[in-house]
Formats: C-alpha cells, structure tokens, sequence
C-alpha cells in the first residue's frame, strides 16, 4: 500500500450524467445544516453581545478572552510588530502595495454625467459605504493574504468606518501578521470574532463591536452561512467559501507543474476541491507520476487536507476527450481559481466563459494570485463565477442615478410621461407633468 494519498482520476467521456454531475457539487452544495447551525449563534449574539462572543470563542476558538479583549489594543498591535519577522513586515508591505495599486486602478470617478437628449444630463455618482466589516479566517490556518486584500480596497474606496473581525488564537490574541497587515492596509480597528459570531455581531453591533451596513470576507460554511441567514440585516455580496480550483493543463503543459498546482488549494482543508483537467493521457498519467515527489515536500496535516479532496468525488484528475470536453467542464464547474498551464495560455482564453481568477502560464501559480499579485484573491466559490464576480473597489462602494433636467429637456419628456403615467393608471405621476409646471 502507498504511503501516500491515492489520487482519484475521472474519465470524463466514460462518466453518466449523474457522475459528472457529482464531481461538480462543492462542499456547502447542501447549505442547509450550516444555515440550521448558525441559528442560535446569530440569536444568541443579537441578544447578548459580547458575552456570546467570549463564550463561543472559547468554544469554537479554543481562546481564552474576556470582554475587555474583545478589541485589539494598541499595545497588542505594538507587540505584533515586535513579535514579527522583520522580512514578513517586508513582504507583507511588498503585498500591500501590488494590492494596492491594483485596487487604485478600480476606483471610479467621483461622478459622471452625460447629455443623452438636449437639456437631459444623466449619470452615477459613487460614495463610500458609511461602515463596513471585513473577515480574516483563522482556523486550517491564519490568513493575513486576506486581510490585505479585504481591507485595502475598504481603505482604497474611503470607508469612513472599516473593521476586521477574526477568531482569536488560544492565547487570546489576533495572529500577529493579521494584525500588522490590518495597520499596513489603513485599518485600526480589529475585533476579536470568528465564523457565524463574526457575522452576528457586525450585522447588529455588540457593547463593543459597531454595527456594520456590510460584511466581506472568505471563510469556512459557517461564515456563508450566516451571511445568507443575515440577508437584509446587513450587506454581503461574495459567497467565497472553501477554497477551489482547477488547473487546466493542455499537451504542450509540464505535467510535474500540473501536479504541483493542484495541490495549492486542495491543502486548504478537507472541504476544498481540487481538479487537474487535461485532454492530454500522457499529461494525466505523468502528472500522476509526479504526485509522490510533491507530498513528500509537505507536512502531514496538509498531506492529509489534500488527499481528502484528491481522492474523492470533489477532485483528483479529470482526463477529458478532446479539449472540447475539457472546456465544457471547466465552464459547467465555473471555478474559483482556474490556471491554464500552456505554452500557449492565451489561445485557450477565449474559450472560457466562467472562472472567478484565470491564471495564464507556468509562471502565474495559484499562490503569487493568493498573496501577492495584486488583484483580489477572495473569489466566488460555489459555482458562484456563473454569475458573480472577485471582491473589489466596488463592493465598498455604492453608486446613486442622478439626473438634471432643463426646461427644454423637460417640454420634450414630459408629454411622454404624461401618456405613460395614464397607461399605468397614475394620476399623481400624470398630474406632475401636466398643469403646475407648464408647457
Ligand atoms: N473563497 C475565498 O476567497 C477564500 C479565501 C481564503 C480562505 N477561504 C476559505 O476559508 C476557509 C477558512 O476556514 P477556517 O476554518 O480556517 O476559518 P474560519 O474563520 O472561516 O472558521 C473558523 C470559525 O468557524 C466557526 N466554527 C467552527 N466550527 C463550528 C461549528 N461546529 N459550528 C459553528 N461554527 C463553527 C467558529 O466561529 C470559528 O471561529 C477555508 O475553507 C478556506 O478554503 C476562501
Ligand atoms: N486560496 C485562497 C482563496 O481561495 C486564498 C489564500 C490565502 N492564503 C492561502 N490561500
Ligand atoms: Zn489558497
């Protein structure tokens, strides 16, 4: 018997209907128990506060808080930064700035406006969210990546009010990097909540946590699945659940890179999901072959995490007919991340209609995107990329119709109105642009 994770391949010509249907559900395919789950963590946040939130951190985050820990301190901040390695700060800082950048180039205009008939000006004007919480998961690890790039675009769009909430660790204290990357993207106010908890207590304010008008961050179910138990109590547009990706990998594709890759998100956790799609058997097979010498090169939990997703029904190594069937696939999936390893990327692009990161060549792997690149690396999970686009600038954003109309503007429009207001049965509407104003 292997030492290592067996590796299901699936021959995607050779599957029923009903099979390939199942290699495209994702964990949270069925919410429904963790939207059950979230119930009394919403209610008992809604009326507690902050006692619910030191109860069920020491439940679900091992930590040992109090209410006066809730918030991050200065000092704590302080002490992260002495606590952390110089060339982390660095890195972190390099990371910052690439997201940065990237993120700048999104921001609209303050406002637009266009003539679109003599005397009618139309256009949008863009203003900041007033308040908005962003998530930094902690669990199956510490996700700093996350917090530059929840935050920096909450920064970049002129949030007036921008808060982090991440579970806290045993010792009752934020990860020390999440925290210098809160202070490096413009955030000083951190708070101490994780998963469903998190969610609550932005949606109704704590003692200590400030109501939130939206919350945006990756994390595990629970954290999906309160976001959509608190719909309409507080603003949340990206389901970026568990992470997930496929690496595509035509003929001409190195097949040690290919396996390489997909082992970057299926580490994750034993809820990720993780496909190498190829229509290449020699590609498939080699890539395969390589596996051995990469788990290797891992430590056991994450071996473990991976060979979970790997040798099960939410990944492995999709063999496709013709690469015809490959791209079917990866648009029915709509991935979270898809890389397109190729010596010529670019010519398989126009094929593909749904993949929330589309990574092009060898050198662009899954975790430069997760970290550092600059573009947003929390993404649509689910199959979400069908419809729904990366977090950005936008999400902190919210954008009003404005319209000014002239007189002259107003002789041509209005007996239009007048006619469409007596069609739809609205007096008042009719009677505005009838007598008062005048022809
Ligand atoms: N899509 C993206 O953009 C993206 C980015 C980064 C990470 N991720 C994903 O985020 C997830 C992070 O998960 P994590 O676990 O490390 O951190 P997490 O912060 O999402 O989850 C930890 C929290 O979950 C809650 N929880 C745990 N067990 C619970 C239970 N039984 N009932 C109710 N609540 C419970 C607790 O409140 C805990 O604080 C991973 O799945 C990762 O793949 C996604
Ligand atoms: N792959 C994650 C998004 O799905 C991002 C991340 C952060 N750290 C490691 N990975
Ligand atoms: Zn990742």
């Amino acid at each position: 018997m292997s030492e290592f994770p067996k590796v299901a391949l699936h021959d995607l010509a050779r599957l029923s209907p009903p099979e390939r249907q199942q290699l495209l559900l994702r964990i949270d395919a069925d919410l429904d128990p963790f939207l059950e789950g979230v119930k009394p963590i919403i209610a008992a946040v809604k009326q507690e506060g902050d006692a619910a939130l030191v109860r069920y951190a020491k439940m679900y985050d091992r930590a040992d808080l109090d209410v006066s820990g809730i918030a991050a301190s200065e000092a704590e901040f302080d002490e992260a930064f002495a606590a952390l390695d110089p060339d982390m700060i660095k890195t972190l800082d390099y990371a910052a700035g690439n997201i940065r950048r990237y993120h700048e180039a999104q921001l609209p205009g303050e406002m637009w406006m266009k003539e679109i008939r003599p005397g009618v000006l139309v256009g949008e004007r863009f203003t900041p969210i007033d308040s908005v919480a962003v998530y930094a998961p902690r669990g199956k690890g510490s996700f700093p990546s996350m917090t530059l790039m929840t935050a920096i675009p909450a920064v970049v769009a002129g949030v007036p009010l921008p808060i982090l909430l991440t579970p806290a660790g045993p010792d009752g204290k934020v990860d020390a990097a999440t925290l210098v990357a809160a202070k490096l993207a413009g955030i000083t106010h951190v708070y101490k909540a994780g998963g469903a908890v998190a969610v609550a207590a932005a949606a109704f304010g704590t003692q200590t946590v400030p109501r939130c008008c939206k919350f945006e961050g990756p994390g595990s179910p629970w954290v999906v699945a309160a976001k959509r138990q608190l719909q309409g109590i507080i603003g949340s547009r990206v389901a970026a659940g568990p992470s997930e990706v496929i690496v595509f990998a035509d003929e001409t594709a190195d097949p040690r890179l290919a396996a390489l890759d997909l082992l970057i998100e299926a580490e994750h956790g034993p809820d990720s999901s993780a496909f190498l799609v190829t229509p290449s058997r020699d590609v498939a097979e080699k890539a395969m072959a390589a596996l051995p010498e990469f788990w290797r090169q891992m430590g056991a939990q994450r071996v473990d995490y991976a060979g979970t997703v790997l040798g099960g029904t939410r990944g492995g190594i999709a063999l496709a007919a013709s690469l015809g069937e490959a791209y079917d696939f990866i648009n029915d999936y709509a991935p979270e991340h898809l890389q397109i390893l190729s010596k010529a990327p670019f010519e398989h692009l126009s094929h593909i209609r749904n993949a929330s990161e589309i990574l092009l060549g060898e050198y662009a792997p899954g975790s430069i995107a997760n970290y550092l690149m600059g573009p947003n690396a929390v993404l649509p999970t689910g199959g979400a990329a069908r419809f729904s686009s990366p977090l950005g600038v936008h999400d902190f954003m919210k954008s009003a119709s404005i319209g000014h109309i002239t007189q002259k503007g107003y002789r041509e429009m209005a007996p239009h109105t007048h006619r469409f207001a007596r069609y739809e049965g609205f007096d008042a509407h009719a009677n505005a642009v009838s007598s008062l104003r005048g022809q």
